[in-house]
């Protein structure tokens, strides 16, 4: 399902946080949202969810405006993993999971034997099916993340939205992460701070500074070393990496 952001401009308290932000991802792919501190990632994906209202322009997901459609139906097509974990609640990590159901049922719907099993298969894909009985709350920051994952797999929407989806997780699960997320074949876009990450999992990139696109396309072209060292103040550049000989980034400090 393709998303299209079209003019979207937020201000915060008269401060422009995202100015005028254009782009178009494509069905199936998975695109990068890369950028330092502050410049607008979460904010972009909270317009594309439906949290929040940017004051110009506007975003389709497939053939719908988000914001004339219900949360519900959008519910139903975008699926997100936030960095807010809400632990002030006791619900077990299954009944989490099973939150995901909540856009396909009615209000008086009781959870169904096959919304039990899809929660249960997203938990098993996840690696997290030992922990169905634990309280999410208890779980490590880890654990957290890979059971919100199956929470927006459990949504079986069209559309993954993920801000920084490898946060609190070791190395081996990043990657592990970033292969089960990329083997999808969802509608993806993640802000993501790694950018040779970035470059070996997205099939584009959207660079934002200061609220602003400065470039879209694949990571070889929008990592150019200039841009990186203007962007990000450091020397950055794309080289075959030393196992796989895929591209991949490597960084330096300024000279
Ligand atoms: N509710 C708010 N009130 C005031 N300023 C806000 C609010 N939400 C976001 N901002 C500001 O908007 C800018 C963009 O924030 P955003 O979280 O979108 O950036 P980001 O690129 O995701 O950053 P990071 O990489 O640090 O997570 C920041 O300067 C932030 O301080």
């Amino acid at each position: 399902m393709r998303v299209v952001v079209d003019g979207v401009s937020v201000a915060i308290d008269d401060n422009p946080i995202l100015n005028g932000v254009t782009l178009a991802v494509r069905s199936g792919g998975v695109t990068g949202l890369v950028g330092p501190n502050g410049s607008g990632k979460s904010t972009l994906l909270r317009c594309l969810y439906r949290a929040l209202r940017p004051a110009t322009g506007t975003v389709l997901i497939g053939p719908d405006e988000v914001w004339r459609s219900s949360a519900r139906q959008v519910g139903r097509r975008v699926a997100v993993v936030t960095q807010d974990h809400d632990l002030d609640n006791d619900y077990s990590v299954r009944e989490t999971v099973a939150m995901g159901r909540t856009p396909h049922q009615g209000l008086l719907d009781r959870e169904s034997q096959a919304d039990r099993d899809i929660a249960r298969a997203a938990l098993e894909r996840v690696g997290m099916g030992w922990a169905g009985h634990r309280v999410f709350a208890t779980l490590s920051g880890g654990e957290r993340q890979r059971v919100l994952l199956a929470r927006a797999l459990t949504q079986q929407a069209p559309v993954l939205l993920l801000d920084e989806p490898t946060n609190h997780l070791d190395i081996g699960a990043q990657l592990e992460l970033l292969e089960l997320v990329r083997g999808l074949g969802l509608t993806t876009i993640a802000a993501l701070h790694d950018l040779d990450h970035a470059t070996a999992y997205c099939d584009q990139l959207v660079l934002l500074h200061r609220g602003r696109v400065i470039a879209t396309g694949p990571p070889a072209d929008v990592l150019s070393p200039d841009r990186v060292a203007a962007v990000f103040g450091v020397r950055g550049a794309i080289a075959p990496h030393p196992i796989t000989g895929r591209p991949h980034f490597v960084t330096a400090p300024p000279a």
